[in-house]
């Protein structure tokens, strides 16, 4: 496959989702969200020679929310290893991403880290044993040493506004709180959940950090491994599974990728050994996962022949 081509099905496919009516609808439960234009696109594609087709409004940053937790799962995986796997579980939760129902009958164990009371559990084990504010640092200094780009920051005003409304997180982790899943006071993990959800980056930005994942660990500019390669492959398995809530099953059928997603109308996408992917379009379907992001990757993984299971 040459450049060129992948060139031209980027921007066919941004052309495309340019033109499309049907958007969904931006997040509104906090007012930065609210405000960003639901016409904004972005899509980049970082293959395995390093080459970067990119194509819409590929350098603005938005709020990449949850898919901050691949990132925080890295981390946590990196610092506890498997025993993280006793606090949150991997299996799909096919309940949308706040919901608190599993989490009386499986007694305070969420069922996936991708789920909100998962990534506060995760949050939670990177938090054991630092103040927050180092924790937030180590994090955010993770996003920029994947990205190649010190200039990634957290956007203060959507972490104060995460905080101010986010009352259902609250009642989770004081849910897990009580059956000693979380172990730092709730606040204090509370805190690095919702900064890290508000971390601003582009798509440029977001498939540059996601290079590892589609190496197998590696990232193939330095060759520096970030992750031993079954690491990598362990993590795309649960973003395949789990990486967009009760809409999982829905994007595996339709795009055959690995992929997380946030509110802010982000997602991050692997096509393993071929490339990591980064799309934007804050308008969201009923499951809270971005409409035209989805189908773009759709389109993408189609014409590239980079489903998963097959071409
Ligand atoms: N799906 C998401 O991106 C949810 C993240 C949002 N900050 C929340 O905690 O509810």
């Amino acid at each position: 496959m040459s450049n060129a081509t992948l060139d031209r099905v980027v921007k066919e496919i941004t052309d495309e989702m340019m033109e499309r009516k049907d958007r969904g609808d931006v997040a509104t439960y906090i007012p930065e969200l609210a405000g960003v234009d639901v016409n904004s696109f972005g899509l980049v594609v970082v293959d395995s020679n390093g080459h970067v087709a990119a194509g819409g409004d590929a350098d603005t940053t938005f709020s990449i929310q949850s898919i901050s937790k691949v990132f925080t799962l890295t981390l946590a995986l990196g610092m506890i290893g498997d025993k993280l796997w006793q606090r949150v579980g991997r299996e799909p939760s096919g309940s949308p991403f706040n919901s608190i129902v599993q989490l009386e009958r499986e007694r305070g164990i969420p069922r996936n880290p991708f789920i909100n009371a998962g990534a506060i559990a995760v949050s939670d084990a990177i938090l054991s044993g630092h103040q927050p504010r180092e924790t937030l640092g180590e994090i955010l200094r993770f996003m920029q040493f994947l990205s190649g780009d010190s200039s990634i920051t957290i956007d203060e005003a959507v972490a104060a506004s995460e905080q101010r409304t986010g009352f259902r997180n609250i009642a989770l982790a004081n849910y897990m709180k009580s059956f000693g899943v979380v172990e730092n006071p709730a606040e204090l993990t509370l805190g690095v959940y919702f900064h890290q959800c508000a971390i601003a980056m582009s798509c440029r930005q977001l498939a540059m950090a996601g290079r590892f994942l589609a190496h197998s660990g590696r990232n193939p500019s330095t060759g520096f491994l970030v992750v031993p390669p079954e690491r990598a492959l362990r993590i795309n398995a649960v973003m395949l599974t789990c990486g967009h809530y009760d809409g999982s099953g829905e994007f595996a059928y339709r795009v055959g990728l690995p992929g997380k997603s946030g509110v802010g109308g982000g997602i991050l996408a692997i096509a393993p050994g071929k490339a990591s992917i980064a799309v934007w379009s804050p308008g969201l379907d009923s499951n809270g996962n971005s409409r035209l992001g989805r189908d773009a990757l759709e389109n993408l993984s189609k014409r590239m022949g980079w489903s998963i299971f097959g071409a």
